[in-house]
């Protein structure tokens, strides 16, 4: 592969997109995409629950206030980490967002670089950053801080694309409204005055990624995201509603997810995990490659201020419940832990650094 489609992110090897390695040759998956035999998406175990297992919340009905579907979504949280909002008013931004997706990966591989991740930054067209000695992940990414508005850095944004950014703005702005609901019963279910989970993030910030995971004709050889957690309060995704490719852990076991058409997937974070006391758990997910075509993800994920604080909430803690994470230590500390550390394969190491240890 020539050196010039090497991508951004210059701490480790040069980058390749999966895009272009699929686009040059079909057939056959680079060894640094292999994963060794013991550590493939068929060989953990998959959990054959029903698809109607997996909670669904009516968004509409949060919104209205009804306490039967804020139970529903404690019950969501607590025991699966994971539940699917419909209802939620979004439904007309979402094609929008996605087309604007599909129109940038679908840009020659030159213009796609002119936005390119640069060294140690997380913004930008690349892939995730994982060091030499590690597999990589059958995706290509876009990342960009969508909220708040002033902290846009358009010099990432493909504004070229006709539409591009009304149709980001948009969907960032609904999925905020949408954001801002969810944390308001999330606080109430945890004794807290309605807005206390969005005045504990500082001010709310906002990233959107854009997952493109090309078709791979060996899926049973690579992971097209590796399982992780990820390092926000809350996290949506809006999947490609044909595929069915996230699989969520569940009870030890795998889950896969099958979208339901429009509804957007939720999910507890790191953050939310430390401040719900362990009541929330965040929760390990990751994404199989599919032979058929390609699949898009578009994630927003909600992250608090460098300066907030991770400490279990008052609320969480007494004598049945000791404090199960640390005081004191703040978002940015986390962060540039997680960025840091070399973590082996497929471990949730990251929220150890919360706890406190025994
Ligand atoms: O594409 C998906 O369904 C999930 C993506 C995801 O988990 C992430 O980007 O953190
Ligand atoms: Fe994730």
């Amino acid at each position: 592969m020539p050196q010039d489609e090497a991508l951004g992110n210059g701490t480790c090897l040069p980058i390749l997109s999966v895009q272009e390695i699929v686009r040059s040759d079909a057939e056959n998956v680079p060894e640094r995409y292999i994963r060794n035999p013991d550590n493939r998406p068929n060989s953990t175990e998959i959990s054959l629950v029903p698809d109607d297992h997996i909670p669904v919340i009516d968004f509409s009905l949060l919104a209205q206030g009804d306490e039967e579907e804020r139970r529903k979504l404690e019950v969501a949280c607590k025991e699966w980490s994971f539940f699917q909002i419909i209802n939620h008013g979004v439904e007309e931004a979402i094609p929008k967002m996605k087309a604007a997706a599909a129109q940038f990966f679908d840009l020659p591989l030159s213009e796609k670089k002119k936005y390119a991740m640069p060294p140690d930054y997380f913004e930008g067209y690349g892939q995730d950053n994982k060091a030499e000695d590690k597999k990589r992940d059958w995706m290509d990414l876009l990342w960009l801080l969508t909220m708040p508005a002033h902290s846009r850095n358009t010099k990432y944004w493909p504004l070229a694309i006709p539409g591009f950014q009304e149709s980001v703005e948009e969907y960032a702005t609904e999925m905020q409204r949408v954001t801002y609901e969810i944390l308001g019963n999330l606080s109430l279910l945890m004794g807290l005055e309605r807005d206390f989970l969005k005045e504990l993030h500082g001010e709310v910030k906002q990233g959107t990624r854009m997952n493109y995971y090309p078709a791979c004709a060996r899926p049973d050889l690579v992971y097209a995201l590796s399982p992780h957690c990820d390092y926000t309060s809350i996290s949506f995704i809006l999947q490609d509603f044909d595929i069915t490719a996230l699989q969520i852990k569940h009870n030890e076991m795998w889950v896969p997810v099958k979208p339901i058409p429009n509804a957007i997937s939720v999910l507890v974070g790191d953050v939310m995990e430390s401040w719900s006391n362990g009541k929330y758990k965040s929760l390990p997910h990751r994404v199989v490659a599919n032979v058929e075509k390609p699949r898009y993800g578009i994630i927003s994920f909600v992250i608090p201020s460098n300066e907030a604080k991770l400490d279990p909430l008052k609320t969480m803690v007494d004598d049945d419940h000791p404090p199960l994470y640390k005081n004191g230590l703040t978002y940015i500390e986390y962060l540039l832990y997680t960025q840091t550390k070399e973590t082996e394969e497929d471990k949730y190491v990251n929220i150890d650094y919360l706890k406190i240890q025994n």
